[in-house]
């Protein structure tokens, strides 16, 4: 049985430091069961905040940085080391400053990468890398979008519908308007999912979600557990 749980924090910076500590304990308890563990990544300015504060924690250093796969939930699908990349993003907060084993480390392709500017092949090769069965994701972070968008899974968008492990979104919302996600499907094979968001504009979207709403926020949920991790600004519209 899935649990649900809320969270609330006073502010952003005081989000990031608890998200981080969250973090570090649940990959230091699954490399002690598994041996590894494996963590989907989110883009956007609280994902950023929390890496820089996984950098500055003590626990950090209990981790096997060589032991611990990387994913990422959604790429914007943009020129390798394009500083609006989601990875670009997370390589500068935390990745470039750890023994990672760069095997381990699932990114994206890019749209310089190996299938050029073609996102449905991209998508195909992330679909590849994933492999079938999908791995084991011990924890799936996620920012929430002021439109209640997860991922790249927008609201009343065809990505939402998509069939198979990661799609190409063509025309989003958001800019760039070309991306790659996890579907939603995959998204809901984690262990755990949170939704991480700081913010009054994050509030709205989120009320929206705990009072009903059918936005994609609402159907990203995890095997065992879905954890809101809010600061109280974000929090706001929850009844
Ligand atoms: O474009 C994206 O936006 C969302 C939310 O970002 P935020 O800056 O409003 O927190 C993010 O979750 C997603 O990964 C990213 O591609």
């Amino acid at each position: 049985m899935s649990e649900t749980v809320v969270v609330v924090v006073p502010d952003a910076d005081i989000l990031a430091s608890t998200v981080a500590a969250r973090l570090a304990i649940k990959i230091i308890d699954a490399q002690a069961v598994h041996g590894t563990a494996s963590v989907v990544l989110t883009g956007g300015r609280v994902a950023a905040k929390v890496l820089h504060a996984v950098r500055e924690l003590p626990a950090s250093a209990a981790i096997d940085w060589s032991r611990v796969d990387l994913w990422w939930g959604d790429e914007r699908f943009l020129p390798s080391g394009d500083p609006d990349r989601n990875e670009t993003q997370a390589r500068e907060a935390l990745l470039d400053k750890l023994p990672l084993d760069p095997s381990r480390v699932h990114a994206m392709p890019a749209s310089d990468g190996p299938d050029g500017d073609d996102a449905i092949g991209a998508a195909a090769r992330y679909i590849d890398e994933l492999g079938s069965p999908l791995p084991r994701f011990d924890v799936l972070m996620l920012g929430v979008g002021e439109d209640g968008h997860v991922a790249s899974l927008f609201p009343g968008h065809p990505g939402l519908q998509a069939e198979g492990s990661a799609a190409a979104v063509f025309d989003s919302p958001k800019p760039p308007p070309t991306r790659v996600t996890l579907t939603l499907s995959t998204i809901q094979s984690a262990d755990e999912v949170w939704l991480i968001a700081a913010g009054p504009d994050k509030a709205k979207p989120i009320g929206a979600v705990h009072a009903g709403a059918h936005l994609p926020a609402a159907s990203a949920t995890g095997v065992r557990r879905t954890l809101w991790l809010l600061d109280r600004a974000a929090a706001a519209e929850i009844r």
